[in-house]
């Protein structure tokens, strides 16, 4: 088998007060679309920030193709794409104009970066608000600056934290694809969403955290995806209220 994209090993990082992440083991591999679900508070967003080097683990490892992140060479960053909190985005700044900086800040020479804003700007369906400073687009334009950013460098790992948050059905639609055609190419994808039926129509696979843990996984085909969440994530309150 290849190499996982991103592997976790046991990564902790704990908050005072006990929330965070408490031990999670995770390999997404090239080509795999492996959603993330969880209630608000169940740790998504530490985990991915874990796995981005923004957030230093207590214990544990995080490779990215093999290499531990304390390793990982600074080139490396610009074959990762993410999206996690506020989309960046200079508000002064058209919208090309930052999609522009984003692809320079990967790696992309002038003359590349200029050609994948363009494309990234129509993968999206920005071409009416390209030449807009960024500070008059609605919430959901800004929203798809932000993925455009992070997909239009064609990544080998991507992570975008509930990335349909403001999008519009067209939104939903176009980065659907987007995700799609970037794990057809040989990404390795984790994406978080509260829309349950949303993540079963692309994802490979569905994991699901509860209290900083992975307690388990929902089979995308399945038909009352809602109705096994819950029950997982009952189960394991029940479990650890009576340990
Ligand atoms: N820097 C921090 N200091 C203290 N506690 C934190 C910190 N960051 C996150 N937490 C806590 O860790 C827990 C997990 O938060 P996190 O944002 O990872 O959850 P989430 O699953 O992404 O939630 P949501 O679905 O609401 O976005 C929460 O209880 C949160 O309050």
């Amino acid at each position: 088998m290849s190499e996982p994209r991103i592997e976790l090993v046991a990564v902790r990082r704990e908050f005072a007060g006990g929330a965070g992440v408490h031990g999670v083991d995770l390999a997404i591999a090239p080509g795999e679309i492996h959603a993330l679900v969880g209630l608000n508070g169940a740790g998504k967003t530490t985990l991915m920030r874990l796995m981005l080097g923004m957030l230093r683990p207590d214990s544990g490892v995080v490779r990215i193709d093999g290499v531990a992140l304390p390793d990982l060479p600074s080139g490396a960053w610009a074959r990762v794409g993410h999206l996690v909190e506020q989309a960046l985005a200079y508000g002064e700044l058209d919208l090309r104009t930052n999609l522009r900086l984003a692809a320079r800040l990967h790696g992309a020479t002038r003359n590349e970066a200029g050609g994948l804003a363009d494309a990234a700007i129509e993968e999206l369906g920005l071409a009416r608000y390209a030449r807009v400073r960024a500070r008059r687009l609605s919430l959901g334009n800004r929203q798809r600056i932000g993925l455009a950013a992070a997909l239009q460098h064609h990544p080998d790992l991507i992570v975008l934290d509930e990335p349909t948050n403001a999008l519009d059905p067209a939104g939903v639609i176009l980065l659907r694809e987007a995700i799609v055609r970037r794990a057809a190419a040989g990404a390795g994808i984790l994406v978080s969403s509260h829309h349950l039926d949303e993540v079963a129509r692309i994802a490979d696979r569905i994991s699901v955290m509860n209290d900083g843990r992975l307690i388990g996984s929902l089979d995308p085909g399945a038909t009352d995806l809602e109705r096994a969440f819950f029950a997982l994530v009952h189960a394991d309150d029940l479990e650890r209220r009576a340990a």
